[in-house]
């Protein structure tokens, strides 16, 4: 059934969520803040800026107008930084249309509260029916219809079903589940856990390094997204080890990007949206909170202090007491 999807978002991932949905037969209008960008996505069928030399298809109803993008939406996707969603949201609500569900797409943690975002989303918009996406899924790979499978959660089951069977399209499979905090946990710490991984790649420090990092990080973020209130059966599928599989393994990854950047001793000023940054801190002080283990992602949030190198930082992962293999 053709409906309209409001994204708010032109960034990379709106983009491709608004060409995702344009293929998957409905209409689409998409907010982005800044008028240029706007008419550059309406009019010439592009975001240089974001999505480089990606060629839109016609039909993506772009505005700087939230009254005007948010009208006659059957749903809505967020698709701002997580650290902007509460403003974008708080902006939006007066616009929003009565029942329709927001999909929450940003991957992180906000820095001020330790909130996810569809807790900080459900103080903004408490009368809303809220969701989250999450999952393998660069941009530009969506972008282009190239095919992935992400996971669609919401705490009310049916709606995630019903969410996942209006959002999916031919390339872009989507799952649902009721664990909305383990989609959304696994989403926010795995772009920490890339940096982490980035950065021993930045450093040369081998592949038998990058796949001891990856394993023992993606014990960090089970043992935290179970004590965020998530399901450790959730952070086996998409939105968790998948997700980790895919940021932990490609340049094309921001975060992987920014860590690399780092292990190279090098400045990251200039490099795009790395979410995991602005998460590392204050999912290393949920850990501390919830009395939880995370010596890589507690390491992560050194290096991006500047507090130590690498090599030192891995230095002193090696030098833990020797214990036994544990899996959460
Ligand atoms: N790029 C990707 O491959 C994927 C990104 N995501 C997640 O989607 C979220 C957005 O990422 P991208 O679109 O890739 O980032 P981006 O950096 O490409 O774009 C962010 C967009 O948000 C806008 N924005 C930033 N602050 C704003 C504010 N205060 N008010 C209004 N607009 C604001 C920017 O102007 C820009 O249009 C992040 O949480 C990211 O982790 C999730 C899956 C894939
Ligand atoms: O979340 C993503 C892929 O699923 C995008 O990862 P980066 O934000 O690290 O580019």
């Amino acid at each position: 059934m053709e409906e309209t999807i409001a994204v708010l978002g032109g960034g990379a991932w709106g983009t491709a969520l608004a060409v995702s949905a344009l293929r998957g037969g409905h209409r689409v209008k998409l907010w982005a803040r800044d008028r240029a960008l706007a008419d550059e996505i309406s009019q010439h069928r592009t975001n240089r800026r974001y999505l480089g030399e990606v060629r839109l298809p016609e039909g993506i109803a772009a505005s700087d107008s939230l009254a005007e993008t948010l009208r006659d939406a059957s749903i809505v996707l967020s698709v701002v930084p997580a650290q902007a969603t509460r403003s974008v949201l708080a902006e939006a609500a007066g616009d929003m249309p009565d029942g329709v569900p927001v999909v929450l797409c940003a991957k992180g943690i906000e820095q001020k509260t330790g909130k996810l975002v569809s807790q900080l989303a459900a103080e903004t918009l408490p009368d809303t029916p809220l969701a989250a996406l999450s999952g393998p899924s660069f941009a530009a790979d969506v972008a282009r219809g190239l095919p992935t499978a992400v996971t669609v959660a919401s705490e009310d089951g049916d709606l995630a079903h019903d969410l996942a069977e209006r959002l999916s399209a031919p390339a872009f499979r989507c799952y649902s589940t009721d664990d909305l905090i383990g989609v959304e946990a696994g989403g926010a710490l795995k772009n920490v856990l890339a940096i982490a991984v980035g950065a021993a790649a930045g450093a040369e420090l081998g592949a038998s390094a990058r796949a001891a990092l990856v394993t023992r990080g993606f014990v960090e973020l089970r043992r935290l997204g179970v004590a965020l209130g998530g399901h450790a059966d959730t952070l086996m599928g998409l939105s968790g080890l998948g997700d980790l599989i895919l940021t932990c393994s490609s340049e094309k990854s921001r975060n992987f990007t920014y860590g690399a950047t780092l292990g190279r001793g090098q400045s990251p000023e200039g490099l795009k949206l790395a979410e995991g940054v602005a998460t590392a801190n204050i999912a290393a002080e949920l850990a501390d909170r919830y009395d939880i283990d995370t010596p890589i992602i507690d390491a992560t949030v050194s290096l991006l202090e500047g507090e130590h190198s690498v090599r030192e930082l891995v230095a002193s992962l090696m030098a833990r007491p020797v214990k036994p293999e544990d899996h959460i």
